[in-house]
């Protein structure tokens, strides 16, 4: 089942064509990752599904309704989470308070739910401690705990691994792998291990456009990919 689609999508900053036009499929129950070249307009397009910025002409629906125009908190409660790459935790509170923020925001059991989406990350142990003084690891642990909170059906991961050393990404590919049994993931990359380890499918963005959208495979054979990003 299609749970997202785009169609026509399209952001321009001044002359420069950020998002220019894209036809994207999101499949329900997927890893997809979005990949392309500095620039390319990744960050931009996931800023348009989920609301940070405003669309200047396409369509976007999700499970079947039009979201083009609902504001971000509407997209949210309809079940489209994300972290980005600016870390969003609250540096002064504690682990356990920032998750139970976005607990809160969905209405849930705030002990149990929060508890609950810490385990998921690995975290519950570290509940009490600030979060400014966790790693940066875990701190982008904590923003997709905090993702999780909010129990969504979508949750779209900026950069996640940027950052990280080995065994966290590791860590997060496990992490991934779980999360997916129960909430679609859109995962924006440029660690192509990852990419490749984790992706059911591809897209891949240049100058705004889709270049391609395929299966791992087809998409580290496609000369175009090779050419735009790939280095091959
Ligand atoms: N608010 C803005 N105002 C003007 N230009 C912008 C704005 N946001 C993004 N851009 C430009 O739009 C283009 C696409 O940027 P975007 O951040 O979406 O690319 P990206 O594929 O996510 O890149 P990266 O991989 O480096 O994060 C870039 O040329 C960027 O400079």
């Amino acid at each position: 089942m299609t749970l997202l689609e785009a169609r026509g999508l399209t952001r321009h900053f001044g002359g420069l064509k950020a998002v220019d036009g894209v036809d994207f499929d999101l499949a329900e129950g997927e890893v997809h990752a979005l990949i392309g070249p500095n620039g390319a307009g990744k960050t931009t397009f996931v800023s348009l599904l989920c609301g940070r910025i405003p669309v200047q002409s396409g369509v976007i629906r999700f499970d079947g309704a039009d979201i083009t125009r609902l504001p971000a908190h509407s997209r949210v409660r309809r079940g489209i989470a994300y972290t980005f790459q600016i870390t969003q935790v609250f540096a002064n509170l504690t682990v356990f308070d920032n998750v139970a923020l976005a607990v809160q925001r969905r209405g849930g059991p705030l002990d149990g739910d929060t508890r609950a989406a810490l385990a998921r990350v690995g975290l519950a142990d570290r509940a009490d401690q600030r979060a400014g003084t966790l790693s940066y690891g875990h701190q982008r642990l904590l923003e997709i705990a905090m993702g999780l909170a909010l129990h969504p059906r979508l949750l779209i991961l900026d950069e996640p691994t940027q950052g990280l050393a080995n065994a966290e990404i590791d860590t997060f590919k496990a992490l991934v792998r779980q999360i997916v049994s129960d909430t679609t993931v859109l995962l924006i990359e440029h660690n192509m291990d990852v990419v490749m380890d984790l992706a059911h499918r591809i897209t891949v963005l240049n100058f705004g456009e889709v270049l391609s959208s395929g299966t791992p495979d087809a998409i580290r054979a496609n000369p175009a990919v090779q050419a735009a990003y790939l280095g091959g």
